[in-house]
């Protein structure tokens, strides 16, 4: 095993095979992948659509389980990440949803310039290939399909939401992310496979002679000399089959071990809080307390009701929850029409369509009283569970419709998971800000009183079937009832895999871990790159996010050289 490298990039994940197949298109620079996780690039359980479930609470995942949230009446909540090649996109939904124009201009007006829309959307535009249809964009190396709409639920979606006065055609590159947005699978448009960072950059570079690859390596921390102004990263601490060695980095050492394990590499390194780190018998590199912090991520609360209509209008309104459920017939006949016609449920993610409401009732006068009350009162202080997975014998007869509520602006978190005793403590906090709390009750309030009851939707559904992540006896339904729709939102809220935030890029003062150019403060070639980064999270899925995100900072490291 060669013993140094120009750059180290630990972390095979979205981000970090981007980076990889980016800077060794240059032959000059020899590039190091440490991975954690193996190689399972050629799983039917990563390639086909429908089986992406299928590896999570496998060694492939990194199986994190947070401590009882208190928030959510003190349930444990699984949070799924890759340990793979590849990472979390290799086991991930696959909905590639772009970033919207504000949310980066925000994140530029913080003091992070360059990374405005204009900035960002571009190197965004380099990552894929999209097919819709008959029609191509594009040539990057990721492929996107969005789908043919095999059932007439989308088309019901966006005339409900069009009825409801919400846009319903807006294109999801356009920045413009409101209403009705139907994105694209990351999925292959003519083989249906799922197309991700492991095998569309990844594997390609693997035969270059300047990459090197280790797969099933596991990275402790980063080896730094330290000079007076800053610390120089010389290279990385690995175990690998229960020995520790070290390998040496010429230029720069990459972190993109992803939201929770970049921040904990950089604590065992000696970034992080002092006090903290020096209880934990860990030297001081650089004293931080920012490390770690501002965990966003997406609380996430589903309503199921029965599909209904009669027998003879069924047509087109087929569900997948017999599939979801593992019935044999259903699986058999998914499966043959995968296969043949790369047609069908397995064929793509079945997420696709989705829709983005403001706060209910902003455009009146008692829906803004409403906002401003909750921002009045909690401003300043301020399992996949899904139905299907557990089923019980009355789901198994029912046809039913899944609607579910994302809050897309969740406040950060402080004071999370790397901070332990003994790195056993994992207590990321969902909806434990109270004012995104009363805002996700607003919004599964307005899905069961008002987007489910009205047409034509509501001719679709018949009635509310129970929750069978709930423990108390859902569905009563909220008719209307505020108290109510907070319980649900407590006793059936889990955390979206969107994680994002905790080595944030902004001014030091503000709170920030790396600088625009995604340096780490206090360091002169140690840089994070992947969701960690982010300041605010997007207001959908973060995969597309990360592939921005990779792109420039290859970009970035390859103008240096
Ligand atoms: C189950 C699930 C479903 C999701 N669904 C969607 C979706 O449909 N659409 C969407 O846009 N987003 C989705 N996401 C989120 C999206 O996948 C992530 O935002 C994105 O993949 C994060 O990329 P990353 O590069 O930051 O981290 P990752 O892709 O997770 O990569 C981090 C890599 O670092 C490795 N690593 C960690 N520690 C070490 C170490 N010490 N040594 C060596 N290697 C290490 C990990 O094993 C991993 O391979 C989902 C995520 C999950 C988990």
């Amino acid at each position: 095993m060669a013993s140094e490298f120009d750059f180290i990039i630990v972390g095979g994940g979205t981000a970090g095979s981007v980076l990889a197949a980016r800077l060794t298109e240059n032959s000059d620079v020899q590039v190091l992948v440490v991975e954690a996780g193996e190689d399972l690039t050629a799983d039917p359980r990563i390639k086909v659509p429908t089986m992406w479930p299928q590896l999570q609470a496998t060694d492939a995942d990194w199986k994190l389980k947070t401590v009882p949230q208190k928030a959510l009446g003190n349930r444990e909540i699984l949070i799924p990440q890759g340990r793979l090649l590849g990472g979390s996109g290799a086991l991930n939904g696959m909905v590639f949803a772009p970033p919207a124009q504000e949310e980066l201009e925000a994140w530029a007006d913080l003091g992070n310039p360059g990374w405005d829309w204009d900035g960002v959307s571009k190197y965004l535009k380099k990552t894929y290939t999209l097919t819709s249809g008959a029609k191509t964009e594009g040539d990057g190396v990721l492929q996107l399909n969005i789908p043919d709409e095999e059932t007439k639920w989308p088309q019901v979606w966006r005339d409900t939401f069009a009825g409801l006065g919400f846009p319903a055609g807006n294109e999801p590159f356009s920045g413009q992310i409101h209403g009705v947005v139907s994105y694209p699978d990351a999925v292959h448009p003519v083989t249906k496979t799922r197309s991700f960072s492991g095998n569309a950059y990844l594997a390609p570079a693997r035969s270059r002679p300047n990459l090197t690859v280790w797969a099933g390596v596991s990275v402790d921390r980063v080896l730094f000399e330290q000079t007076p102004d800053s610390a120089i990263a010389t290279g990385v601490q690995y175990t690998k089959d229960a020995k520790m060695q070290t390998v040496t980095a010429r230029k720069e050492v990459l972190l993109c071990a992803g939201t929770f394990y970049s921040p904990k590499i950089l604590e065992l390194s000696g970034i992080g809080d002092a006090e903290r780190l020096q209880k934990l018998g860990i030297d001081v590199v650089v004293d931080n307390p920012y490390v770690g912090e501002n965990l966003q991520n997406h609380p996430l609360c589903s309503i199921t009701f029965e599909v209904g209509g009669d027998d003879d209008e069924a047509e087109g309104f087929e569900t997948i929850d017999a599939i979801a459920r593992q019935d044999p017939t259903a699986l058999g006949a998914a499966m043959e029409a995968y296969k043949t016609e790369q047609r069908g449920p397995f064929s793509q993610t079945n997420f696709n369509v989705t829709a983005h409401i403001p706060f209910p009732g902003i455009a009146t006068d008692d829906g803004k009283q409403d906002l401003d009350q909750i921002l009045e009162k909690h401003t300043g202080t301020t399992t996949t569970n899904v139905p299907g997975s557990k089923t019980t014998r009355e789901y198994a007869t029912a046809h039913q419709s899944l609607i579910r509520s994302v809050l897309n602006s969740p406040t950060g978190a402080s004071g999370y998971y790397t901070h332990f005793p003994g790195w056993a403590y994992f207590g990321p906090t969902v909806l434990h800000h109270r004012r995104d709390a009363e805002v996700l009750a607003r919004h599964v309030r307005f899905l069961e009183s008002s987007l489910a009851a009205a047409p034509p939707l509501a001719g679709r559904l018949k009635h509310r079937r129970q929750e069978v992540a709930a423990p108390s006896g859902w569905p009563r339904g909220f008719s209307g009832h505020l108290d109510e729709a907070r319980r649900f939102v407590r006793e059936t809220a889990i955390g979206a895999m969107h994680v994002t935030g905790t080595c944030s890029m902004m001014p030091r003062e503000k709170g920030g871990v790396v600088d625009p150019r995604l340096r780490v403060y206090g360091t002169r070639n140690l840089r994070v790159v992947d969701a960690s980064i982010m300041p605010f999270t997007t207001r959908a899925n973060t995969m597309a996010t990360v592939y921005g995100i990779a792109e420039k900072a290859a970009d970035m490291i390859r103008a240096g050289l």
